[in-house]
């Protein structure tokens, strides 16, 4: 609970014609109405800051912190009026009498629904000028203060991501708020994949700058952590290739602007897919840390995944849909329907080592948000953990009896290390699936019928548990392997070169009859959106290897009234 502390300045001063109670600590600007009583709205949230308006409603008391002031503006006079600092006119004199002679603005957070922020802005005038830039110079002492925020950033922006507006939403959405918070920025438009990439491998002078921007959808996210994590492993003398060594975390923190086809890093850390909200997290310096997975074939690196590792349905789904990209975003609906009517399912063995001594299950009811405590402790176990590694390493063994092994025949093996939730599936495929807590939750659906698939589906949209269905487990678990059934062993391999050449036969036929039921022998791995080339793999959680600038999603606002600095 936040309380104003001791103040660092108090003045009246006037909004929008009205005489208000202006004070200013290190942790809350408030203003309060002079005039009548300060009026308590009791629906208003912690800061009692307005929920929907955009203007401050003059009647009412109103407190921002200062960790969410964006900038404050001095409003120069001239020939009677005002101009913003931005050149356009704005008549403050006349419309707040002819006493007031200087003013100031303050740009700050505004919430919205839906866990969007916006960029609302108040106008205070003084009678006096050197009241005035006492106000102005005691915000900006407090904001650059404030060492979390950013002031250099590198920006990538994807031009062809989701619906091809990634240059146009930066451009007008983003870049005149980093503009406005002082913030400069060193902008890339990639010209090929894997060129934000490469740039943050090789040549980025990272040093520079105390962040990166990726413009983008998932895809783009992925390509700049793969860039960072490279990049700061070789700075730490750490092997990026290794399955062994524990992974030096990146410093830098990653904002992401969403424009791409699902954005469900965006959305599950932040609540919404809105790039003003996105980059006023930025702003702020929000700092909210990530679990990455390292994926290997045979001791062999392949690729980092943070969001879904999806072997079966949803590596059928991208498979399909990447011959499909002309459709846009409406692609992945085109082939999750072609490939639930498909209906294929896959053998093989999964073998995991279950999260020890961790706080939560895939199925609690409590969901990851901002500050979250699971996080926190979870992620304290880990950090000791890996300074104790080569001990872990030895009960990672097979030998310790950890290991648990599940053969079957699935639809889909899914590993959510978040809970992957996005517009299509606001609560993600593993609702209570946390951000930063070591761990991935690793989801089997085993073959079951049409009907009961799309029972498990349709609950990701619903209230229902899509888990309490009796062809799914859900297990928390720090690694997994996945051998698929005809990679098992050379007397499983000559039964598959005969089955293979009969399947293949089939498939050729059944192409155009994909309810037949004759299934192929291998899926593919959709990884955070990328295809993996190797079908049997090592996963390993890396707890909180890279941070984003977010908080996590924000709980909804509780209406409290001793919370209320309004009301001290
Ligand atoms: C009947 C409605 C059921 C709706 C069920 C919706 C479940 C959607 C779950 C989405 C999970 C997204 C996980 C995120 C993965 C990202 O790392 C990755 C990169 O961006 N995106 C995808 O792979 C993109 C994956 C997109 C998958 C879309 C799947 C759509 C399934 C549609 C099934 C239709 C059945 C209709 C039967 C009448
Ligand atoms: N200039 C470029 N030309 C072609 N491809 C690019 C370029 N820049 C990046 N890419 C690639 O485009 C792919 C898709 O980009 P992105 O993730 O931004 O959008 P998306 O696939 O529509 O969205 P999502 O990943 O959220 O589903 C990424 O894999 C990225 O490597
Ligand atoms: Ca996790």
């Amino acid at each position: 609970m936040e309380r104003p502390g001791r103040l660092l300045l108090q003045s009246e001063l006037r909004v929008r014609n009205a005489a208000y109670d202006v004070s200013l600590s290190r942790s809350l600007l408030i203003w309060k109405r002079r005039t009548s009583s300060p009026v308590y709205h009791p629906f208003r949230p912690r800061f009692c800051v307005p929920l929907f308006p955009r203007r401050p409603d003059p009647g009412v008391c109103h407190s921002v912190p200062v960790s969410e002031i964006i900038s404050v503006r001095e409003e120069e006079e001239e020939n009677g009026s005002r101009q913003r600092d931005d050149g356009s006119w704005k008549k403050i004199r006349e419309r707040e009498g002819k006493d007031c002679r200087q003013a100031f603005t303050v740009l700050y957070v505004e919430r919205c629904r839906q866990h969007r922020w916006r960029c609302a802005e108040v106008t205070f005038t003084c009678s006096d000028e050197a009241v005035c830039q006492h106000w102005v110079s005691s915000i900006r002492e407090q904001l650059a203060s404030n060492t979390s925020r950013p002031k250099h950033l590198l920006v990538y922006i994807n031009p062809y991501g989701g619906k091809r507006q990634g240059k146009r939403i930066y451009e007008q959405k983003v870049a005149p708020l980093f503009t406005q918070a002082g913030i400069s920025t060193s902008v890339i438009v990639t010209e090929y994949a894997n060129h934000a990439r490469d740039h943050l491998k090789m040549e980025a002078e990272l040093k520079k700058f105390d962040g990166v921007v990726c413009v983008g959808g998932d895809g783009m996210f992925s390509e700049i952590i793969h860039g960072l994590i490279w990049r700061t492993q070789i700075d730490c003398g750490v092997d990026p290739n290794s399955t062994e060594e524990a992974l030096s975390p990146c410093s830098l923190r990653i904002g992401i602007i969403p424009a791409g086809s699902t954005d469900c890093i965006c959305f599950a850390s932040v609540g919404t897919n809105d790039p003003v909200t996105s980059a006023l997290h930025i702003i702020v310096g929000d700092s909210q840390p990530l679990d990455v997975c390292s994926v290997h074939h045979n001791n062999m690196f392949l690729r980092y995944s943070v969001s879904l590792l999806g072997y079966g349905f949803y590596g059928d789904v991208l498979s399909d849909s990447e011959r499909k990209r002309w459709m846009g975003p409406a692609r992945y609906d085109f082939s999750g329907l072609k490939m639930f009517l498909t209906h294929h399912y896959y053998e093989g063995t999964v073998s995991y080592l279950p999260a020890k001594g961790i706080i939560g299950t895939p199925r609690d009811a409590t969901r990851c948000r901002s500050g979250c405590v699971i996080c926190q402790h979870n992620g304290q176990l880990n950090s000791e953990r890996s300074e104790k590694y080569e001990m872990d390493e030895a009960s990672d063994s097979e030998s310790s009896g950890e290991w648990r092994t599940i053969r079957g025949k699935f639809l889909a093996i899914n590993a959510a290390s978040m809970s992957c939730a996005c517009p299509r599936s606001p609560k993600g495929l593993s609702p209570a699936a946390h951000l930063a807590d070591g761990t991935t939750d690793l989801i089997l659906v085993r073959k079951c019928s049409r009907f009961n698939f799309l029972r498990h589906l349709l609950r990701h949209t619903s209230k229902d548990d899509q888990f309490d269905l009796t062809f799914i487990e859900v297990h928390r678990v720090r690694r997994f392997r996945f051998m698929p059934r005809h990679c098992q062993s050379d007397s499983d391999l000559e039964l598959d070169l005969h089955e293979n050449s009969k399947r293949q036969i089939f498939s050729q036929i059944c192409k155009d009859h994909p309810a037949c039921g004759c299934a192929p022998a291998y899926s593919s791995w959709n990884c955070d959106g990328e295809i993996l080339t190797h079908t049997a793999i090592d996963v390993r959680v890396h707890g909180q290897l890279i941070k984003l600038f977010a908080r996590g999603i924000e709980e909804l606002p509780v209406f409290e009234d001793l919370s209320n600095p309004c009301a001290i």
